[in-house]
């Protein structure tokens, strides 16, 4: 649906720095500055996984400093919020950002939101330093032990604000161990797509099988009742690079 002067209703008015973009690999610059991103996260601070309608997350305990993030191109340290997943309906598309118009079969997003300065999270969002965002591209090859916990949950929900308590769960199991990475300054890819995200997206993707790829295709975006339409596709079109460089933290 287009408004009046042919937008579409998912571009922000005068965003400078909207996401998903194309990571053009030659167009990267390497950032000797760039440190290495460090990752504590406490398996305990897991607590559930749910279906917003929109993807499937998981949520943990972020009433304190126990599943951080620091370092990389972050000037503070960020708190592991929720992290969800972006796929499509074949193995030919499904990730929010391409590696040179490359896309991959589904992409990971960790967020982690900066409690140093901002009292919230919802206030976090609003704010150009507010969020931190990794991105983990998935792609088809071997069956992925630490993401099988998180498919056999999915039975459980299926339907639109179905959720099941997630006891321990470490999410480190998936990011891949190459460190290498490249980061720009963006935005949330659904709405309030606000301009707040410091994207940090892993070089090395991690590999998951078929069977996997489709118990997150069985999920749905509708309520229990309402007509199924199954939760494919959820990822949003590519954006203009605009006045940005996108950084690389290796050669
Ligand atoms: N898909 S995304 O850019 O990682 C992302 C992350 C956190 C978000 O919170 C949102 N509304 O509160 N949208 C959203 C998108
Ligand atoms: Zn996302």
């Amino acid at each position: 649906m287009a408004s009046a002067d042919g937008s579409s209703p998912l571009t922000i008015p005068g965003g400078t720095r909207q996401s998903p973009i194309n990571i053009q690999w030659r167009d990267s610059v390497y950032d000797p500055f760039l440190k290495p991103l460090k990752i504590s996260y406490d398996p305990t601070t897991c607590l559930h996984i749910w279906n917003n309608g929109y993807s499937f997350l998981v949520e943990f305990d972020d009433s304190a400093d126990r599943s951080i993030i620091v370092g990389g191109p972050l000037e503070n340290q960020y708190r592991l919020k929720q992290f969800h997943f972006h796929w499509g309906a074949i193995n030919e598309w499904g990730s929010e950002h391409t590696v040179d118009s490359k896309f991959y079969p589904a992409e990971l997003h960790l967020v982690h939101w900066n409690a140093v300065v901002y009292p919230t999270f919802e206030e976090a969002v609003m704010e150009g330093n507010g969020l931190a965002v990794i991105g983990v591209f998935l792609k088809l090859g071997a069956h992925h032990e630490g993401l099988q916990m998180l498919v056999d949950a999915l039975p459980a929900i299926k339907h639109k604000d179905a959720v099941i308590e997630f006891d321990v769960f470490d999410p480190s199991c998936l990011i891949p161990s190459c460190p290498d990475y490249w980061t720009y300054a963006g935005s949330l890819t659904t709405p309030p797509l606000t301009e707040s995200v410091t994207w940090i997206i892993k070089k090395q993707p991690i590999e998951v099988d078929e069977n996997q790829l489709e118990a997150f295709r069985m999920l749905l975006f509708t309520s229990d009742g309402e007509e199924e339409k199954r939760m494919v596709d959820n990822f949003r079109p590519l954006q203009p690079l605009m006045n940005r460089t996108v950084r690389s933290s290796f050669q």
